[in-house]
């Protein structure tokens, strides 16, 4: 190990004989032998040696740290000798460590068992350490047949003194004394105190994998060490008593450098029901732990990476290198699981992303364990889906992966829920008591939709129930809400006296807020539930009842990532599925967003705000949204579409008959085609820099789109933001500005003239469509623009209407 410990000093060895001198001298200081004892012991090698500086500094210095440990514990006279072992000593760890590891090392090397065979070239070593036959200096290590004895030289616990190290191990024992010290990359952490029983019990056991006692059950010990990890990965140590399994090894991960295991003794545990988990099993049973205990947020968090990164720190710190990041660093991955891989379609190597952000694979082999050099790429995630059914079962219907483009390649993981959660801080009363008589309808019974006047479930929607007796959207109703997100200047708008959005912007940054740009006032559907007297299958229970229709989460072909489409024809008005993630405040959102960056930021979050118009300032945890990034269901791959979009986002009021916390569910537009991809447009403002979500380059291939060329709109919107400035700072303006903006940005083409244009066109195409509101909006535009701000424009972008 020491090798290992001295990479990065060796890296940089210089040539010349002063500046080698320095270097053997500095190295050795470094890990705690006193200088002059360096020098002087130095000195004499390189008499023996002829000045061959090459058999000095070979396997890092390990003839020098030999002769060293030599002089150290073998002549008790030497200068320093007992301020050195009165108390823990550096030279002595480091000593025995070196031991250890040599021992563990299958490389060849000068041998520091003593052996009196010397391999073909293999360096003369100092006359007393060869002398010492059987012997390991500073150690009273004996061979004893085929096994190694290691006895402490100084007794400091009541257990025994010696541990049996097993035959075909490669390890060898640790001593109780050893365990406290961390200053080195080899360092073994174990229990500070065992027990006196514990040890009998493992005294004669064959060790593995170089763990060998446990004071209590599910204690961690750390050993790092070099050398032969694929295999010691491989394996699964188990320390046997008399009857059962006593202890066992978890090996969880390792690096060329350092390796991660959990010990723990099932005696303790569970006696001899005890069985070994699967790895697989432990780190999702760990990433859940984290999730939901430490709020590891990450999307890409896992867990075998987690440990990983401990080997390399270890590594790191303990050799005061910060070079072994990246470079040739050796990663351990599980093997997907059996049923995992048979899943897969055409390949055994699994990429895991597809929105280019996640660029790790899995390997599999026969081993439970690979080891696989790493490349570029550390960001490796196990398998988490089942390409069969993104849903694991939580939904009706199974809804398979389908990638026709990329082979292999998966969604990002996330946690699939077919229902809402929430993260911390929301705060959402779903108390029975809340819902009055007139809420619900205590009195049908059945199919409320079969009887001939609506219930009071239908006072929300205007006394008519939203659905069809098939299930459907009502078309009136459908329209509305079509109206209202495509023309909202034809629809009113409430504005909060202080915009949760504004203030949880001051709140984390201090910012001033802006005043509340308008909110639509949005057209709800109401079901009935559970206080109400009709039963489950009642027909104004469409949402609540989960999806139904055959979908499927595919590859899009345009670079926009997953997106989401059906198996089947969709007729218009039919429920897809609801946008289901964990419910936040908004000052959690922001905060989220603000910690991840780029690629990561790949979900754009739904505001449940429909309920911030009351004169009441909303607390920060009634302000809430839905983020389906970490935990969504299949409504957070459906892309985006400027204006035109199949799907559209509609709010049921199912649990509360408050609007504070509610459901949004996707509903077709008009019919759909099997396998068209369902979009829906986000109402993103691709312009507005200040949202906490990142925009992305608009790939929806709308004539209508907004977001693929944004500079025509640019200077609509700097004209739009002049004109208001100046002529009103009102709050009402203000809100018109953003909906006018929204509509401007549609001008992805070079002028105004242009989208006007488009816009005729759309209403042409759609007889129904107001084209009143296509009029008002243009001539609202005009009106702005006509007032003094043409001279913003580009000559030939100049309006003449
Ligand atoms: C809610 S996710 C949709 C699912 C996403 N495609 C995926 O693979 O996870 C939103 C993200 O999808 C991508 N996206 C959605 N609509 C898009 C569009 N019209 N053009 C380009 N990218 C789009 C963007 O990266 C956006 O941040």
């Amino acid at each position: 190990m020491f090798d290992a410990y001295f990479i990065a000093t060796r890296m940089a060895a210089p040539n010349a004989t002063a500046e080698r001198f320095k270097d053997a001298v500095r190295t050795m200081t470094n890990i705690g032998f006193r200088k002059e004892i360096v020098v002087r012991v130095l000195k004499k090698l390189l008499t023996l040696y002829d000045d061959n500086w090459e058999h000095i500094e070979a396997d890092n210095y390990t003839a020098l740290a030999d002769a060293l440990c030599d002089i150290d514990d073998s002549d008790p006279k030497q200068e320093g000798h007992k301020k050195r072992t009165e108390k823990k000593n550096l030279d002595w760890d480091h000593c025995n460590k070196k031991l250890r590891i040599k021992e563990i090392s299958q490389k060849p090397k000068p041998s520091i068992h003593g052996s009196s065979k010397r391999e073909p070239g293999e360096v003369p070593r100092p006359q007393k350490a060869e002398a010492i036959e059987g012997k390991i200096i500073g150690t009273q290590l004996k061979k004893q047949g085929s096994q190694i004895v290691m006895k402490e030289p100084k007794k400091e616990s009541s257990f025994a003194d010696t541990t049996t190290i097993g035959e075909s191990s490669s390890a060898s024992v640790l001593k109780s004394q050893e365990y406290h010290t961390f200053e080195t990359p080899l360092a073994v952490m174990c229990p500070s105190v065992l027990e006196p029983s514990c040890h009998n019990g493992y005294e004669d056991a064959p060790l593995i994998s170089g763990v060998q006692r446990i004071d209590k059950k599910l204690k961690g010990v750390l050993v790092a060490r070099e050398g032969q990890m694929a295999n010691a990965c491989n394996s699964q140590a188990i320390v046997r008593s008399n009857d059962f399994p006593t202890i066992f090894e978890v090996p969880l991960s390792s690096s060329a450098q350092a390796k991660l295991s959990f010990s723990f003794n099932s005696s303790i545990a569970n006696g001899p029901d005890f069985h070994m988990p699967d790895i697989e099993s432990i780190c999702k049973a760990m990433e859940a732990r984290c999730l939901t205990t430490y709020k590891i947020l990450e999307p890409n968090f896992s867990f075998m990476k987690l440990l990983d990164d401990t080997c390399q720190c270890v590594f790191e710190l303990g050799s005061g290198s910060n070079e072994a990041g990246g470079r040739s660093i050796v990663k351990i991955f599980p093997k997907p699981s059996l049923q995992s891989n048979q899943n897969m379609p055409h390949s055994n190597i699994m990429r895991l992303g597809g929105n280019a952000s996640f660029s790790g694979y899995l390997q599999s082999n026969s081993s439970n364990m690979q080891v696989v050099q790493n490349q570029l790429s550390t960001n490796v995630k196990r398998q988490y889906h089942d390409v069969n059914d993104i849903t694991k079962g939580e939904e009706r219907v199974s809804i398979p992966i389908v990638n026709e483009v990329e082979d292999g390649v998966l969604p990002p993981p996330f946690h699939y829920i077919p229902h809402n959660i929430t993260l911390q801080e929301a705060y959402i009363n779903l108390s029975l008591a809340r819902i009055g008589d007139e809420n619900c309808c205590s009195d049908c019974f059945g199919d409320c939709l079969a009887e001939p006047l609506p219930c009071a479930c239908a006072t929300e929607t205007g006394g008519e129930f939203a659905y069809t007796r098939d299930g459907l959207l009502k078309e009136q109703f459908l329209d509305t809400c079509i109206s209202m997100r495509q023309e909202p200047l034809k629809h009113p708008h409430f504005y909060c006296k202080i915009c949760p959005m504004e203030r949880m912007k001051m709140e984390v940054n201090s910012e001033k807020p802006d005043d509340c740009k308008g909110h639509p006032i949005q057209k709800f559907i109401k079901e009935c539930w559970r206080k109400c007297g009709c039963s489950r299958n009642c027909g104004n229970r469409v949402v609540q009842r989960g999806i139904t229709r055959n979908l499927q989460v595919f590859l899009t072909r345009e670079k926009k990532g997953w997106g989401l489409r059906p198996a089947e024809k969709l007729p218009q008005g039919a429920f897809v599925c609801e946008y289901v993630g964990e419910i936040l405040t908004n000052t959690e959102l922001y905060e989220r967003n603000n910690r991840l960056t780029g690629k990561e930021k790949h979900t754009y979050p739904v505001l449940l705000n429909a309920d911030w118009g009351t004169d009441l300032v909303l607390k920060d945890e009634e302000a809430l949204c839905l983020d389906g990034t970490l935990y969504g269901n299949v409504a957070r791959f459906i892309n985006h579409r400027c204006f035109d979009a199949n799907i559209i986002d509609v709010p049921v009021e199912i649990e509360t008959p408050d609007h504070h916390y509610y459901h949004i569910a996707f509903f077709t537009t008009r019919e759909v085609d099997a396998f068209e991809e369902l979009t829906w447009d986000y109402g993103i403002d691709f312009d507005d820099v200040n949202h906490p979500v990142k925009a992305f380059k608009c790939r929806c291939g709308s004539q209508f789109c907004r977001g693929k060329s944004r500079s025509s709109s640019k200077y609509l919107k700097v004209a739009v933001i002049v004109h208001l400035t100046v002529s009103s700072d009102s709050t009402k303006k203000k809100g018109q500005y953003k909906q006018l903006t929204m509509l401007l940005a549609a001008c992805s083409a070079a002028n105004i003239v242009h989208w006007l244009q488009l816009l005729e066109q759309y209403f042409v195409s759609q007889p129904a469509a107001a084209a009143a509101a296509a009029a008002a909006a243009s001539r609202t535009c005009c009106r702005i623009l006509e007032s003094g701000c043409q001279s913003l424009f580009p000559k030939e972008n100049t309006l003449s209407i």
